[in-house]
């Protein structure tokens, strides 16, 4: 079960955490995007390439010390199809180097279109009759709300092909509350989605104690982490918001079960652009974000007893 192979990647590193590989142009340094200009001139292919080159430097530093990678696919269709040949080519990369993968697609539509999501970034796409690999994610972030009918196409490749999916509960954005802490009865919107995940993770359990349904917790609301770690015993967290958008170690470590283990902590811009934080040599920059990523592994398990299997 997908979610098994990211607890186990989890272990052996001793890292909860993600990389968000969200490259806009500007993050990558001079000297990159200088080399591809007088190659390709100004164009989408030379930005393609240009992040295809800072995503695989940035992969080669950090493959053995973190778990997983998650690239936000906007940054990568911003550069048309040529950036989407890099989203493809990273996803590869870094499956190719033992780590998992998490497409931040955020992808919801009615059943039908749904299946064709769910082809094209969890399951094989049938061309004739053979069944080809489009992108080959381990995982994919959705959309929820449009009811079971949006989920059961990916619960189908999730079973198939072991793959899973994180489903968005409480977002780690300002305005999430104006719907999403809105009471239904006596639960709020995002209680109500984190019970839709726990039913259907039931079809898709892992050895572990989780399922291949995961939920979205921001990092930026740690009451609400707490909660849902409480009510949703069997949901693997994502936590986006540590750093750029303000959460921090101790608040993501609510989302943690007694094993270290239930949730996984992305960062994004703080890992990319940590050569610019550090005010250090460009050329330097996959370096920096390799330090980066132990401060923050450092950081974050400080707060947790342990990472260990349940016993
Ligand atoms: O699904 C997500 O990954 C996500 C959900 C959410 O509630 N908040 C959130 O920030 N994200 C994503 O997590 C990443 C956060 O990036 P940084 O703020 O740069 O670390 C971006 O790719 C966001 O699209």
């Amino acid at each position: 079960m997908s979610m098994d192979r990211l607890i186990e990647n989890i272990v052996k590193t001793q890292n909860p955490s993600v990389v968000g590989l969200d490259p806009k142009l500007e993050y990558v340094p001079e000297f990159i995007k200088e080399k591809k200009f007088k190659k390709y001139d100004r164009t989408l292919k030379a930005a393609a390439k240009a992040i295809l080159e800072f995503n695989k430097c940035i992969i080669d530093e950090i493959h053995d010390i973190c778990p997983a990678i998650k690239p936000q696919a906007a940054y990568y269709e911003m550069y048309g199809y040529e950036g989407v040949k890099t989203l493809y080519k990273t996803i590869q990369y870094a499956k190719e180097k033992g780590m998992f993968v998490m497409t931040d697609g955020k992808r919801n539509d009615i059943g039908a279109t749904m299946e064709a999501y769910a082809a094209a970034h969890l399951g094989l796409t049938d061309v004739g009759g053979e069944k080809i690999e489009a992108f080959g994610a381990d995982a994919l972030t959705v959309n929820g709300y449009l009811g079971s009918d949006g989920i059961n196409p990916l619960l189908e490749q999730c079973k198939l092909y072991d793959k899973g999916i994180f489903v968005l509960v409480k977002t780690s954005n300002k305005s999430s509350g104006e719907l999403q802490d809105l009471k239904i009865g006596d639960k709020t919107v995002y209680a109500t989605m984190g019970d839709m995940c726990e039913k259907w993770g039931s079809e898709v359990m892992g050895k572990y104690g989780y399922s291949g349904v995961g939920a979205v917790v921001g990092a930026t609301y740690p009451e609400q982490l707490a909660e849902m770690r409480a009510a949703l015993p069997h949901t693997f967290f994502l936590v986006p918001g540590y750093g750029a958008q303000g959460g921090g170690a101790e608040g993501v470590s609510k989302g943690f079960d007694k094993n270290g283990l239930g949730a996984i902590v992305n960062s994004s811009r703080g890992v990319m652009c940590a050569y610019k934080k550090e005010e250090c040599d460009e050329q330097d920059f996959a370096k920096a974000a390799r330090r980066e990523v132990i401060r923050m592994k450092e950081d974050i398990i400080s707060y947790l007893p342990r990472i260990a299997f349940p016993d």
